[in-house]
């Protein structure tokens, strides 16, 4: 009987992004606040003859540029993977939308192959290997929430999920990453310390002290976005801000009616949203069925 693999590739949002220096090689250094929210792809591998993916979401390339197929090959060349697979994978994270989709199809890969092919590499390797695929793949390896320096890609732990609802938009517009960075101005010395306002302060007073910075880059040039954002306030948001590059917004709330209500609203309006638990734990577990 052949082994079927299945695992779900969460969604992230940035609580807060400082951007603080631009690098001589494109990057730039910042810090950022890392959650989740319960949107996920879902992936089902077994072996096969000859490697095959297949994506629900027939926009996204299933080519070179594919950050699954980048993974693979990642593997093959500095991990030893001889195996080949079958992968398909139902795409519910929209792309380009700031919730590091296509980062987290990275991580899930090099999670579920180390574990189907016996890889033997420890959770250090395959963040290694995850921060060459993209600055947002290591957060998705350790796949807990947590505070993010460097390129993104140095994560300190924290417990910092927020104890409040969270609803996220998609205003149905792809923003570009790379974009979003190249217009943005870095500030070297952010007015309060991010990590001590998401430990330390309630949201309610999130708005007043934090900032994504890449919203100055991206606002001007989709003008959506920034409204999406005005009008989760005027939904009675406690907190509302862009998630990464963009281009989705995201609103946290204490109260369970009135994040029903704007969540409903914003789907009314026609835009994919969603609707996240308090304290919301991933499961990134990978699990096995006989077929
Ligand atoms: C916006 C965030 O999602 C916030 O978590 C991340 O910083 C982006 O992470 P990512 O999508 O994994 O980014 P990558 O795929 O590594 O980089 C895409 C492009 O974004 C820019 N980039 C990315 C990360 C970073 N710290 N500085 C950058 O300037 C670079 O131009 C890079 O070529
Ligand atoms: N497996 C994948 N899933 C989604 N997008 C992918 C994948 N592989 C490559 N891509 C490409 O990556 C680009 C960005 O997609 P992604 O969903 O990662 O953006 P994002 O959510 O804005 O990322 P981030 O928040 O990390 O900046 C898209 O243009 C998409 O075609």
């Amino acid at each position: 009987m052949a082994e079927l693999w299945i695992s779900n590739s969460h969604a992230k949002i940035n609580l807060g992004l400082n951007v603080l220096e631009r690098l001589d090689n494109g990057y730039h250094t910042i810090e950022t606040g890392f959650c989740f929210i319960e949107w996920n792809d879902r992936f089902e591998v077994k072996h096969a003859p000859r490697m095959e993916l297949v994506m629900s979401d027939e926009k996204i390339p299933v080519d070179d540029s594919n950050l699954i197929v980048k993974a693979i090959k990642l593997l093959q060349q500095e991990a030893g993977l001889k195996d080949e697979f079958y992968i398909e994978v139902e795409k519910n994270i929209p792309a380009g939308a700031g919730l590091g989709g296509g980062s987290s199809n990275a991580a899930t890969t090099l999670r579920m192959m180390n574990k189907i092919a016996n890889l033997g590499l420890n959770e250090h390797d395959l963040m290694e290997l995850g921060r060459k695929l993209g600055a947002d793949v290591p957060f998705f390896i350790k796949g807990k929430p947590g505070f993010a320096t460097g390129i993104g890609e140095e994560i300190e732990e924290l417990d910092i999920q927020p104890d409040a609802w969270v609803v996220t938009v998609f205003p149905d517009i792809e923003s570009s990453t790379a974009e979003a960075y190249q217009f943005c101005e870095p500030n070297p010395e952010p007015e309060f310390s991010l990590k001590n306002v998401l430990l330390d302060e309630e949201p309610e007073e999130w708005r007043y002290l934090l900032m994504n910075q890449l919203e100055p880059a991206v606002f001007p040039r989709h003008h959506l976005v920034g409204n999406l954002k005005d009008q989760l306030y005027e939904f009675g948001a406690d907190y509302a801000s862009m998630s990464g590059s963009g281009s989705s917004v995201f609103g946290v709330f204490q109260q369970d009616f009135v994040a029903i209500n704007a969540y409903e609203s914003f789907h009314k309006l026609g835009f994919p949203a969603n609707l996240t638990r308090p304290k919301f734990e991933p499961d990134t577990g990978i699990y096995v069925k006989e077929e």
